[in-house]
């Protein structure tokens, strides 16, 4: 009997190898990949299956609007693939419509009338119609649609489908307000008319490179700001705090830095209102301080520059103004619109100055919120604390928490049993805009979950319990983040407008370079954004960035840092690195055309330390290694790298343990490396093993 190669014949329908893939699963056809084969009577079946599909889309089109109609379309509908079906014995289930057991095959005599809202979770439609959620997954393939068990489908279609079980649906749009506030944790979010709404304290996180006073500066603000009646009082650290000038609040994030910052965001929580960019007079802009401006950039939040240690003989804050000139950010009185500030942390200098123009900021952004609602807040930390159960501190960013209040955080319910302010005073009552430590939840929520208040403790269990199964899905969610691979698609749905890059080279020439080159390659429905540059291996906090952002990375002649391979790998960020600029660009420009066709990919198999070198005669230099992680194979290629900039790239001339020549070396062992044609190697450098995978299609 003929065969039929998938690849082949996914050609000749003009679909992808996957959606004929999955079509001939559908089909209970079984195959494994596009290379796989089918019998010729099998291909005729799934044309013939195909076409019909088609055929029924067409007359779904025309009909959309008229839930009678539709009903008599599918019910004629599926004679094709009846045909289809009875040339090969493969699953009927798919494609026949189905009678509800017991019931009159007549479906205009026997038809349940059901009413649902715009919108219904697959799992709810399989319920209210009976039939097993799986079975209507794989009816809403056949219609074209994609969607998981907890994804929700619009009236039109669900109408279709319910249809052929003999079940007509109507709008009922109380069903819909009603359903929708109860199963979307998220809409206990909901919008406050504009009347209810009054002004809110700004919320400040403070950046900066590393050394240049961040903390410093957040100890001079609150210590300058508490009151003689607060003095004796000891601040907590709580995860933020509260201080007071000229009667009017800003509250400070305690933990200073982009990184937490970044990460807050990219667990879905903006909770920072103006970022304060620290730059130390004395040694002006460093690459944090780069860092901090495009992470707040890309947070679309506003910058107030404090230009710290003016104390010092060597500061110039002339010289900060200019640098940061260059990244866009241009002090007023030079003509532009970034609020400069000196201050000196130490001396206490200034610090008054700066908190008047972060009220300045925030009153320029009409911070405001609805003080009088059921609250809402972000958990900016929590923990178990061994006398008091789960704490957390949450910062309430609309309407007021109050003691007893019911409240869902996450997967975390309870009843708020005590509240402390930042100053460890037991609260009563709190509005927007005001961090407090709450005790009274079931477990411990993570850092970044919202926190709503619900009418009861039964409607928060059950909210919490539903939020572990968003929680679920978020985390397949992390698949959706852009890559390079199906850009072009994520394009043509609409989905992605902008293609964020992150862009990290050895040199700094080469930063500026592809910027340049990236912007252009933006086309009408794409815009490409570098949003950060800078020099250095890809670390953890270039990761985040591009988590919380949706970029993908891109490296030249640079590696990711062990964690932040780790972590792309968690939050399935894109990381691309490339020797030449030249490469890269092709490669973004293939995928935006949608002709990107990699057939293979680099999987990296495993980093080992240089911890010694040795002078071999007659062979070179040979390497006394360490394996930190992974293995490193005889055959694999190579990379050398110093700081995870490569240095070199190769393969290895001689692998041994012991004296003994091997094939590979294990995690954890040691043993002696040679690199092909190549001496220079110095005791802590890494070499990265790697290998090119086929990509299965
Ligand atoms: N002369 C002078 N020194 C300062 C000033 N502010 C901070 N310093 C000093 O600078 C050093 C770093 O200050 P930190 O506040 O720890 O800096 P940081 O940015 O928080 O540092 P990391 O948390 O390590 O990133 C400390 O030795 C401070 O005493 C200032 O205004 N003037």
């Amino acid at each position: 009997m003929t065969k039929v190669r998938v690849y082949e014949l996914a050609k000749e329908l003009g679909i992808s190898n996957k959606e004929l893939v999955n079509k001939l699963n559908e089909l209970d056809i079984k195959v494994g990949n596009h290379m796989s084969s089918i019998e010729a009577e099998e291909a005729e079946l799934v044309k013939e299956f195909i076409s019909s599909e088609e055929e029924e889309k067409d007359n779904l089109h025309e009909e959309s609007s008229d839930i009678n109609k539709k009903k008599k379309s599918s019910n004629t509908k599926p004679k094709k693939a009846n045909d289809a079906d009875k040339k090969a014995n493969t699953s009927k289930k798919n494609y026949q419509p189905e009678k509800k057991s017991g019931e009159e095959s007549n479906v205009n005599i026997n038809v349940n009338i059901i009413e649902v809202g715009n919108k219904i979770q697959v799992k709810d439609l399989a319920e209210k119609i009976n039939i097993s959620p799986n079975k209507l997954i794989s009816k809403l393939i056949n219609f074209g649609v994609m969607a998981g068990i907890n994804q929700e489908i619009d009236f039109d279609t669900a109408s279709i489908i319910a249809s052929e079980f003999n079940y007509e649906l109507r709008l009922d749009k109380k069903t819909d307000e009603e359903e929708s506030k109860d199963k979307s944790y998220d809409s206990l979010d909901f919008e406050d008319p504009e009347e209810s709404l009054q002004l809110r304290p700004p919320v400040v996180t403070v950046m900066g490179h590393v050394d240049h006073g961040k903390t410093s500066l957040l100890d001079a603000i609150r210590e300058t700001n508490v009151t003689q009646k607060e003095a004796g009082g000891i601040t907590q650290h709580i995860g933020a705090s509260a201080v007071t000038i000229n009667n009017k609040k800003v509250v400070l994030l305690d933990t200073p830095g982009h990184e937490a910052f970044t990460s807050m965001r990219a667990r879905g929580a903006q909770i920072t209102d103006i970022a304060i960019v620290v730059v130390a007079a004395d040694d002006g802009v460093m690459p944090q301080t780069i860092e901090a401006i495009n992470h707040a950039k890309a947070a679309n939040i506003p910058i107030i520059v404090a230009i710290n240690k003016v104390d010092k003989s060597e500061a110039n804050p002339d010289r900060v103004k200019q640098e940061l000139t260059e990244h866009g950010l241009v002090p007023e009185d030079w003509g532009g619109d970034t609020i400069f500030v000196p201050v000196s942390a130490l001396k206490r200098m200034g610090i008054d100055e700066l908190l008047e123009m972060i009220l300045l900021v925030a009153e320029m952004q009409e911070l405001k919120a609805n003080p009088n609602r059921k609250a809402m807040g972000t958990i900016i930390e929590a923990k178990l604390d061994k006398g008091r159960g789960p704490v957390a501190t949450v910062l309430v960013q609309k309407g007021s928490l109050s003691i007893g209040d019911a409240v869902v955080a996450g997967a975390a319910y309870g009843r708020v049993r005590a509240m402390l302010d930042d100053r460890g005073k037991r609260v009563k009552k709190v509005g927007p805009s005001t961090p407090v430590e709450i005790l009274g939840l079931s477990e411990v929520p993570e850092a970044g979950e919202h926190l709503y208040v619900v009418e009861d403790d039964k409607k928060a269990r059950e909210v919490a319990t539903r939020r572990k199964e968003v929680i679920r899905n978020e985390q397949l969610k992390v698949n959706q983040k852009v890559s390079l691979e199906d850009l072009f698609e994520r394009i043509k749905q609409g989905e992605v407008k902008d293609l964020n890059i992150i862009i990290k080279a050895d040199v700094k020439g080469s930063i500026e370079a592809v910027k340049q080159s990236l912007e252009k390659l933006s086309t009408d429905e794409v815009k490409v954004n570098p949003i950060h540059g800078g020099v250095g291996a890809i670390t953890e906090s270039d990761i985040m960035l591009a988590s919380a952002s949706n970029a993908i990375v891109i490296g030249f002649n640079v590696r990711p840092t062990n964690t932040a391979m780790e972590i792309a790998n968690k939050e399935n960020v894109d990381v691309r690195t490339y020797r030449v600029i030249y490469t890269a660009i092709e490669d973004i420009e293939a995928a935006i055309k949608g002709m990107l066709t990699p057939e293979y990919k680099e999987v990296v198999l495993g980093r080992a330390e240089i911890r010694a070198t040795f002078k071999v005669p007659n062979v070179g230099v040979v390497a006394g290694v360490y394996v930190q992680q992974g293995k490193i194979l005889r055959n694999a290629k190579i990379r050398l790298l110093r700081d995870n900039i490569v240095i070199h790239e190769g393969s290895i001339s001689s692998l041994k343990r012991f004296k003994d020549d091997v094939r590979e070396l294990l995690s954890g062992y040691e043993g002696g490396l040679g690199i092909d044609g190549y001496n220079d190697v110095k005791e802590s450098d890494v070499i990265e093993a790697y290998t090119f995978e086929e990509i299965q299609k």
